[in-house]
C-alpha cells in the first residue's frame, strides 16, 4: 500500500513543470543554499535506508537474551526461586548476566568494525549549493538538491530529471529489467505520452539504486533515505547476494545439530523417566542435554573470527565490505583480473602519435585531445594520458573557436568515442576507439593532408605499424574524422570515416605483480587475465609477469561457444582478450558453476557485473561508485601484493573458524553417547542439570580466544575450503573417543568408589564434571592442529590464558566449597590420583585417532 502511494506521488510530482518543482521544492538552478541543506539534512535526516541503519544497541541485548541458553537458565532459575532454592536462583542469574553481556558485547563490536570499515569507502554525489558545484557524501544529499550524474554514477536518492544527454540507466535493482533505459526530461510535447506511465516506466524519473550506464544528466531530488522508493525493497535487494560455500555449509551444520537435539531430546527424557522416576528432573536434565548440544556460541565465533580478520585487512589497506567476503578470499582458487592497473602500471603514459604509416604527426595528437577534453563521459586512464601529455609538454592548438555541438559516450560494446564540434565555423565529428572496432567504421585515410580511399595495401601497411607497437607492449587507439552537416550525432553517424592515425600508450607490467603472481600461484590460486584490449598486448603483458598466455581466446570466440565448451576451455586458457562486460561475466559464471571458488579484480564501469557475479568481487578505492558497489573488497591501494596478503588473512580466518566447528561437533556426538548411555544404566542423573549449564559456560568462554589463535602454516598454503564429508568423518572417528573416556570414568566412579547410590549422586557427578571439562578444554589443543600439539604447534597465548582459566575454574568448583552452589562435593584423594590417568589417556587415544583422521582423509 505504501509503496504505491510513494509511486503515486513521484508520478505526480514528475508530471510538473521544472519552475512548480523549483517553487515546491524551495530551490533553484543554482541548488541550495549551505544552511539550507543543513537545516534540510536535520529535518529530513540522513540519505540512507533502514536496511543500512546499524542495529540499535537494545536490539542486540534483545538477541543476545533469545538465545536458548540463557532462556533455559532463566527458566530454571524460576523453579529455584518457586522451590525456594534462592542460592541457585542467584548463581544462574550471574551466569545470565555474564553470557548476555559477552555476546551483546562481541555482536555490538563487530558491527562497529564493519561500519567503521564501511566509513572508509564512501560514495559521493556532485551536488550544486550556493550555485557551486561540490563533491558530498552520497548521504548528505536533501530532497531539493540538484546533482549532476555522470557514467558510473550510483543515483543517490529519487529524483526527477531536469536536463539529460544520452543518460542510460541500468533499472535493474527495481525491475529486474537488465536492459539499459533511456531517460530524458519532461517537455511540452511529451506530456502527453508521460502522463499515462508508471512511475518506474516515467523517462524523467530516476530512483535511489539505479545507476548510470553512460551519459549525463542533472536531477532535482524529490525523496531522501527511506522515503524513496528503493527504501522499501533496499531490504531484499542488499540481502540477495547467494550464501558463500562456507555459510551453506555451516547452515547445513546447525540443520544436523538442530535434528540430532531433535531426536535425542525426548529420548532423554523418556530414559530417564524410566530410570529415575522423577519427571520434573528429567524434563530438565533433557533441556540442559540439548542446550549442550546446541553450538550457541557458533555465530559469535563466526562473527568475532570475521570482524578480527577485517581489522586486520584494513591494516593492509584492503577494506572488507561485507565480513562473509573474507571466507571466500581464502577459499578462492582463481583469481580472474583485468589488466589495466592490476598487472600493468597504474599510470598509462601517451608515448606515440603516428600517421597511417608510423610517422609522428601533430594533428592526430591534436584531434586526440580534442576527443578526450570535450567529451563527458566517464573519463578512462587513456583520456587522462591524451590531456596529461599535452599540458606536461605545453602543446597548442593550431585552431581557435572551438565549441562543443554534441557527443556520443564510449561503450565496451562499441569501443569508440565519438566528439562533433564546431571548429572555425566548419563541423566536424572526431572518434576513437579501439584499433578493430574504427577499422569497421573507416574508408579512407588522411596521407598528407590527403584523403585516400582504403586499398587492401593500406590496411596490411597499417596492421603492421600496429602489430609492431602492440608487440613493443603498447596499446594502440585509432584517431579518425569527418565532416558533418547536422548539429547532433548518434551511433549510425559512426562511418565512413577518416583515419587520421593512431596514438601509442605504454602500459608496462608492474613490476611488483611478478612476484605476486607467483606467489599466488605457488599457493593454489590461479591468475586469469579478462581484458577488453586486444591480445597481442594482453599477450606481451602476461609474459612479462609469468602468466602462461600461449593461448588465448577473444570475445569473438567465446560468443560461438556453448557453455560446456567455454567451461572445458576456460579451465586450461589464461588470457581472454577483446572481452565486452557480459563476456567477461560469462567466464566468471562459468568457471564458478564448475566448481570453483572466483575472484574478481577489476576498476572500470564495465568491470561491474563480472565483480557482482564473482564469489569475491575486487576493487579499488578510485573506481566509480557503481564499481565500488558492486565490489565486497575495496584495495586502498591497487596491488596484487596486498591481495596475497588478504588471502592469507582469509585462509586464517577460515581456518579458525573450521576448528570450532570441528571441535565442537565432535564433542557434541561423543557427549551424545556418553549420555544416552548414562541415562539408560544410572538411578541418578550423571550430571544436574546445573552443572551441565555451568560446565558448557566456562567451556564456552574458553572458546572465546579461538579469533585470536596461530594457525600452522602448512594449512594455509592452499585455498580452504568446506568440505563436508570430510567434518562428518572427522565428527564420526573423533567424537566417540571421549565417549570411551567418559565410560570409563563413569565404571571407575560406580564400581571402583561405589558411587551407585541416589545419596551418593553428588560424588559421581562431581567426578563426571571434572574430566568432561578437563578432556574438552585440552582436546583443543590437540585437534587445533594436524602437528604434535605443544610440540610441533602452539596455541597462541590467548587460548593458553583462557585454557589456564579454565582449569582454575574447575580446581575451585572441585576443590573449594564454591562448588557446593551446584551440588558439586568434594571427592576423595584416591580419585585425584587416578584422574590424570584417564585424562593422559585420553589424549594419547585422541591423538591416535586424529592421526588415523588424517591418514584416511
Ligand atoms: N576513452 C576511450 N576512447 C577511445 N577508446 C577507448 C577508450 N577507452 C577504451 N577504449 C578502447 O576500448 C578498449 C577496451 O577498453 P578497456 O581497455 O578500458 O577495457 P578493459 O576490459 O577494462 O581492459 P583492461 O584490462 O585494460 O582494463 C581499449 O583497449 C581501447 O581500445
Ligand atoms: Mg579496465
Amino acid at each position: 500500500m505504501e509503496k504505491k502511494t510513494k509511486a503515486f506521488e513521484l508520478q505526480q510530482l514528475a508530471l510538473q513543470s521544472t519552475k512548480q518543482l523549483y517553487e515546491a521544492y524551495t530551490t533553484s538552478s543554482d541548488g541550495l543554499t549551505a544552511s539550507e541543506a543543513k537545516a534540510r539534512l536535520e529535518s529530513f535526516g540522513m540519505n540512507i535506508v533502514a536496511a543500512q541503519n546499524p542495529i540499535p544497541a537494545w536490539k542486540i541485548w534483545l538477541n543476545a537474551l533469545k538465545d536458548p541458553f540463557v532462556i533455559v537458565l532463566l527458566l530454571l532459575a524460576f523453579v529455584s526461586v518457586i522451590t525456594n532454592d534462592y542460592e541457585a536462583a542467584l548463581v544462574m542469574s550471574l551466569m545470565v548476566i555474564c553470557s548476555v553481556s559477552i555476546s551483546f558485547y562481541q555482536e555490538y563490536a563487530s558491527q562497529k568494525t564493519s561500519i567503521n570499515l564501511r566509513e572508509m569507502i564512501e560514495n559521493t554525489a556532485a551536488v550544486i549549493r550556493d550555485g557551486q558545484q561540490q563533491e558530498i557524501p552520497m548521504d548528505e544529499v536533501v530532497p531539493g538538491d540538484i546533482v549532476k550524474l555522470h557514467t558510473g554514477d550510483m543515483i543517490p536518492a529519487d529524483g526527477v530529471l531536469l536536463t539529460s544527454n544520452d543518460l542510460f540507466i541500468n533499472q535493474s535493482s527495481l525491475t529486474g529489467e537488465s536492459l539499459p533505459v533511456e531517460k530524458m526530461p519532461l517537455i511540452e510535447n511529451n506530456q502527453d505520452a508521460f502522463s499515462k506511465k508508471s512511475a518506474v516506466d516515467l523517462p524523467n524519473l530516476l530512483f535511489m539504486g539505479t545507476d548510470v550506464l553512460s551519459g549525463q544528466g542533472l536531477i532535482l531530488i524529490l525523496k531522501t533515505g527511506q522515503a524513496t522508493f528503493f527504501g522499501d525493497i533496499a531490504q531484499s535487494a542488499t540481502g540477495s547476494k547467494a550464501d558463500t560455500a562456507f555459510e551453506v555449509g555451516l547452515k547445513k551444520v546447525s540443520a544436523l545439530l538442530l535434528k540430532m537435539i531433535a531426536i535425542l531430546f525426548p529420548v532423554v527424557f523418556v530414559l530417564n523417566v524410566f530410570t529415575k522416576h522423577d519427571v520434573s528432573n528429567a524434563f530438565f536434565f533433557a533441556i540442559a542435554v540439548a542446550v549442550g548440544l546446541t553450538p550457541e556460541m557458533l555465530p559469535m565465533i563466526v562473527n568475532s573470527n570475521l570482524a578480527k580478520g577485517a581489522q586486520r585487512l584494513a591494516k593492509e589497506k584492503v577494506i572488507v565490505k561485507k565480513l562473509s567476503a573474507i571466507q571466500n578470499l581464502g577459499a578462492m582458487d582463481i583469481l580472474c583480473t583485468d589488466k589495466t592497473g592490476t598487472i600493468t602500471e597504474d599510470r598509462v603514459v601517451l608515448m606515440h602519435y603516428v600517421d597511417p604509416f608510423g610517422n609522428e604527426n601533430e594533428a592526430v595528437l591534436n584531434y586526440a585531445y580534442l576527443n578526450s577534453k570535450y567529451q563527458t563521459g566517464w573519463r578512462n586512464l587513456m583520456d587522462v594520458a591524451v590531456l596529461d601529455y599535452f599540458s606536461r609538454e605545453k602543446k597548442q592548438l593550431p585552431f581557435e573557436n572551438i565549441s562543443k555541438i554534441d557527443e556520443i559516450p564510449f561503450d565496451f560494446s562499441r569501443r569508440r568515442l565519438s566528439v562533433a564540434l564546431s571548429i572555425a565555423d566548419e563541423k566536424v565529428m572526431i572518434t576513437k576507439g579501439a584499433v578493430e572496432e574504427m577499422a569497421e567504421v573507416c574508408d579512407s585515410v588522411l596521407i598528407n593532408g590527403e584523403k585516400i580511399a582504403l586499398t587492401p595495401e593500406l590496411i596490411e601497411q597499417m596492421k603492421a605499424v600496429n602489430v609492431k607497437m602492440n608487440q613493443d607492449g603498447m596499446r594502440v587507439i585509432t584517431v579518425a574524422q569527418k565532416s558533418i552537416q547536422s548539429d547532433t550525432i548518434n551511433i549510425s553517424d559512426e562511418k565512413e570515416l577518416t583515419i587520421l592515425g593512431f596514438i601509442g600508450f605504454l602500459d608496462p607490467a608492474k613490476a611488483s605483480a611478478i612476484t605476486a603472481i607467483s606467489s599466488l600461484q605457488a599457493h593454489g590460486v590461479t591468475v586469469k587475465v579478462l581484458t577488453g584490449d586486444n591480445a597481442i598486448v594482453a599477450q606481451k603483458v602476461c609474459v612479462d609477469v609469468g602468466i602462461n598466455a600461449e593461448h588465448y581466446l577473444l570475445g569473438t570466440d567465446i560468443d560461438q561457444m556453448s557453455d560446456a565448451a567455454l567451461t572445458d576451455q576456460a579451465e586450461r586458457v589464461h588470457l581472454f582478450a577483446k572481452l565486452n562486460p557480459m563476456q567477461k561475466e560469462r567466464v566468471i559464471k562459468l568457471l564458478k558453476q564448475n566448481g570453483h571458488t572466483v575472484g574478481f579484480m577489476g576498476d572500470g564501469i564495465n568491470d561491474a557485473p563480472s565483480l557482482r557475479t564473482a564469489d569475491v568481487g575486487i576493487s579499488v578505492d578510485t573506481a566509480a561508485d557503481i564499481t565500488k558497489d558492486a565490489s565486497t573488497i575495496i584495495l586502498l591501494e591497487k596491488s596484487l601484493e596486498v591481495l596475497e596478503v588478504g588471502v592469507q588473512e582469509g585462509r586464517r580466518v577460515f581456518v579458525n573458524m573450521m576448528k570450532y566447528i570441528k571441535i565442537t561437533l565432535s564433542s557434541n556426538f561423543g557427549n551424545v553417547f556418553s549420555i544416552l548411555i548414562a541415562s539408560a544404566f544410572l538411578p541418578f542423573l550423571p550430571m544436574l542439570s546445573m552443572q551441565l549449564l555451568v560446565q558448557n559456560l566456562i567451556y564456552d568462554v574458553a572458546q572465546l580466544a579461538i579469533p585470536w589463535d596461530n594457525v600452522d602454516p602448512e594449512e594455509i598454503e592452499k585455498p580452504v575450503t568446506w568440505n563436508m564429508k570430510n567434518l562428518v568423518h572427522f565428527t564420526v572417528l573423533i567424537g566417540p573417543v571421549s565417549s570411551i573416556f567418559d565410560v570409563l570414568t563413569f565404571i571407575i566412579l560406580y564400581f571402583g568408589f561405589h558411587y551407585n547410590t541416589v545419596a551418593s549422586q553428588g560424588a559421581f557427578q562431581s567426578g563426571w564434571f571434572a574430566v568432561g571439562l578437563i578432556t574438552q578444554t585440552l582436546a583443543l589443543h590437540i585437534l587445533r592442529t594436524k602437528k604434535l600439539p605443544f610440540i610441533k604447534s602452539r596455541a597462541s597465548l590467548p587460548v593458553f590464558i583462557t585454557t589456564g582459566g579454565v582449569f582454575i575454574a574447575g580446581g575451585l568448583l572441585s576443590m573449594t566449597s564454591l562448588g557446593h552452589f551446584f551440588d558439586l562435593t568434594h571427592l576423595p584423594v584416591n580419585y585425584w590420583l587416578i584422574f590424570p590417568f584417564i585424562i593422559i589417556g585420553y589424549l594419547i587415544v585422541l591423538q591416535v585417532a586424529k592421526r588415523i583422521y588424517q591418514k584416511s582423509a
